[in-house]
């Protein structure tokens, strides 16, 4: 549905040379997915999103949606993408129904539309009332109401729960995963991660205008996943002990330890219990797209020597060697 390859695009800084917003930056989304769009503040998600739609012009790179090449081609699939990049600007004074109508009337689309966008974004009984009196979640779903009003393939929408309370956004959670039943193709570019890893079947991370990381993201998180436990016992020295004797690397917290590498975890329980030492709690610490966001975005190499890394080729952190102990005085290491 969109494919994008070395991507660049600089601007002008105004006390001279260039900042590279893209540096080469690749992208694939495969139809069907709802494919979420990663990146810290700045790291280029509107730039890209803007140049893969005309709105900005690319210094270098391809790019292709729905098959054709962008933006030379756009006129001709633009018809089949719904698309909420710049905050969309409804009159205030018109009802929803009403604006909805005339955006109809604009884009040569049938007024029958109208009423099946309304239900589809779950604003049917509010239509009537007028843009002002709607809450920042209800305005949001009637931007995507706009944007699906062509019946698109592909609907790319830039940060829809910007600015959402806990309900809003999981009315658009909602949405987005009806849609993707219905067989529209999503992208969505945000940076709450927990949300992201809910709705999303795939992933691209953008790290100062360079993927570092793309793909499904029960991959991801499985390629980040080294068989962490958290183990609390009342003795945990003994407990360290004990693991570690058995060659189970550990590593101490405050208050409990983490064991690595576990692939029996009854194993452990039998080792401590064994010496009669009694487990308490026993807990896989799984990772989530947070922490391997931070991971990745947090540890982005230096502009200089930015490199392309693709399908989760950086290393996880290495725990301690099999029988090692180290301590480590932080909080927990996930969640
Ligand atoms: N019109 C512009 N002129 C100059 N610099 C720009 C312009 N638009 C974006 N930039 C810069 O390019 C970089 C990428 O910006 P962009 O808006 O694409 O990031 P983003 O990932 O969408 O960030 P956010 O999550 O904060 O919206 C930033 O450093 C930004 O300051």
């Amino acid at each position: 549905m969109i494919e994008i390859a070395g991507l660049r695009k600089g601007y002008r800084r105004l006390r001279g040379g260039t900042h590279r917003a893209l540096d080469g930056f690749d992208m694939l989304v495969e139809p069907g997915q709802v494919h979420g769009f990663l990146g810290p503040n700045g790291s280029g998600k509107t730039t890209t999103l803007r140049a893969l739609l005309g709105l900005v012009r690319a210094d270098a790179g391809e790019m292709r949606i729905l098959g054709h090449a962008s933006p030379a081609a756009l006129p001709q699939v633009i018809s089949r993408v719904g698309a909420i990049v710049e905050s969309p600007r409804f009159f205030g004074n018109a009802s929803g129904r009403r604006m909805l109508s005339l955006l109809a009337t604009a884009g040569g689309v049938p007024q029958t539309r109208v009423e099946e966008v309304l239900a589809q974004v779950g604003l049917r009984e509010r239509g009537k009332d007028i843009i002002k009196t709607y809450s920042l979640g209800m305005k949001q779903r009637l931007a995507v109401a706009s944007a699906l009003l062509k019946a698109p393939e592909l609907l790319i929408l830039d940060e829809p729960a910007n600015g959402l309370d806990p309900a809003g956004i999981r009315e658009m959670r909602d949405l987005v995963r009806a849609l993707a039943a219905h067989g529209v193709t999503v992208l969505i570019s945000s940076h709450i991660l927990a949300e992201i890893q809910l709705i999303c079947d795939s992933v691209t991370i953008i790290s100062r205008g360079r993927r570092v990381l793309a793909g499904p993201v029960t991959g991801v998180l499985a390629s980040f996943d080294h068989g962490d436990f958290r183990v609390r016992v009342a003795d945990l020295p003994r407990a360290a002990q004990v693991l570690g004797a058995a060659g189970v690397a550990v590593t101490a917290a405050p208050d409990h330890l983490i064991a690595h590498r576990v692939t029996e975890p009854a194993r452990l329980t039998e080792l401590l219990g064994g010496q009669g030492l009694w487990v308490s709690e026993l807990a896989p610490l799984t990772p989530d797209l947070e922490s391997v966001f931070l991971r990745l975005t947090g540890t982005a190499p230096a502009p200089e020597g930015m490199r392309q890394v693709d399908d989760a080729v950086l290393p996880p952190a290495p725990p301690p060697p099999a029988g090692e102990f180290s301590f480590e005085p932080g909080p927990e290491v996930s969640r």
